[in-house]
């Protein structure tokens, strides 16, 4: 059954700074779920909060009836939540086909000796997670570059070898952080698309940081917006974009009318797209 992830009242301090200060929201099965805000504003320690890697000092994170912050991040991602990295963490002597495979680790079932000895079972499996890694590369339009370490291949391929690695892991709920960074124009249309596929042909959730205003307006289905910490708006694309809180946090000014600060930033917005 699909399962909603909710974050509630989630707060994490080191020492004594506050990164996350009572945030809630809900990421609703199906749909494409952005978390924005500033630099620094923590949404990359609210995707490490989900994802195991840092502990909440306070509330709670539930994907279905499961209590995400008991388990270690290896369970969490048992549990069916994906992640690809904002830093593109590939072994770069491996071909593409082996970094794919290297994520199918959690699922494969026969254990280190049959393996080691080649046994029928073993290999019959290791050809089941090569036909599924091979199925994944076609949906990302990998199939060229499968043989290539991934070390050779630009920046935009490696960041779609990242995002076909996370979805090797079979997730329920894919988290990308800033899958589009530092990319021209018309790879990031490409993984716009590629990211509506996957919430549409696969039906997996997916929870976005992204700066990328345009590509975020037109991608996301709800978004929630962090600004030192804390939650500052969490609505649809249209009612995010009006809010108040939301304008003075990106273009830092409290002087204008909010009517004038929506205006300015949807020209922003307009331009950029
Ligand atoms: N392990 C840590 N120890 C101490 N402070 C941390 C740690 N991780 C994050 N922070 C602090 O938490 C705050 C939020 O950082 P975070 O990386 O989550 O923000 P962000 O919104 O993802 O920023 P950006 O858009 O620049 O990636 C920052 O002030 C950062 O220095």
């Amino acid at each position: 059954m699909a399962r909603s992830l909710t974050l509630q009242d989630v707060s994490l301090r080191f020492g004594g700074i506050s990164v996350l200060d009572g945030v809630s929201f809900t990421v609703n099965p199906g749909s494409i779920h952005a978390v924005i805000g500033p630099n620094g504003a923590g949404k990359s320690s609210c995707f490490n909060v989900i994802s195991g890697l840092y502990r909440a000092t306070a509330g709670s994170v539930h994907f279905g009836d499961v209590d995400l912050c008991r388990l270690a991040p290896h369970q969490i991602a048992a549990q069916g939540v994906g992640r690809a990295f904002q830093n593109i963490a590939l072994a770069p002597h491996e071909t593409v086909l082996d970094n794919l495979m290297v994520a199918r680790h959690r699922l494969t079932r026969a254990g280190m000796i049959s393996t080691a000895l080649a046994l029928p079972s073993a290999r019959r499996e290791a050809a089941a997670h090569r036909q599924r890694v091979e199925e994944i590369a076609i949906f990302v339009g990998l199939t060229d570059v499968l043989r290539a370490p991934a070390g050779t291949l630009s920046y935009g391929w490696r960041k779609k070898v990242e995002l076909a690695r996370a979805l090797a892991t079979e997730p329920d709920i894919l988290m990308l952080d800033e899958p589009v960074a530092g990319m021209p124009a018309g790879e990031k249309m490409e993984i716009a698309a590629l990211i509506r596929a996957i919430r549409d042909a696969l039906g997996i959730s997916v929870v976005l940081v992204e700066h990328d205003m345009p590509m975020v307006m037109s991608l996301a289905d709800h978004i929630t917006v962090l600004d030192f910490g804390r939650r500052i708006a969490d609505g649809t694309p249209r009612e995010v974009m009006a809010d108040f809180h939301v304008i003075q946090a990106y273009l830092g000014t409290t002087d204008a009318p909010a009517d004038e600060l929506a205006d300015a930033l949807n020209q922003e917005v307009a331009d950029r797209a």
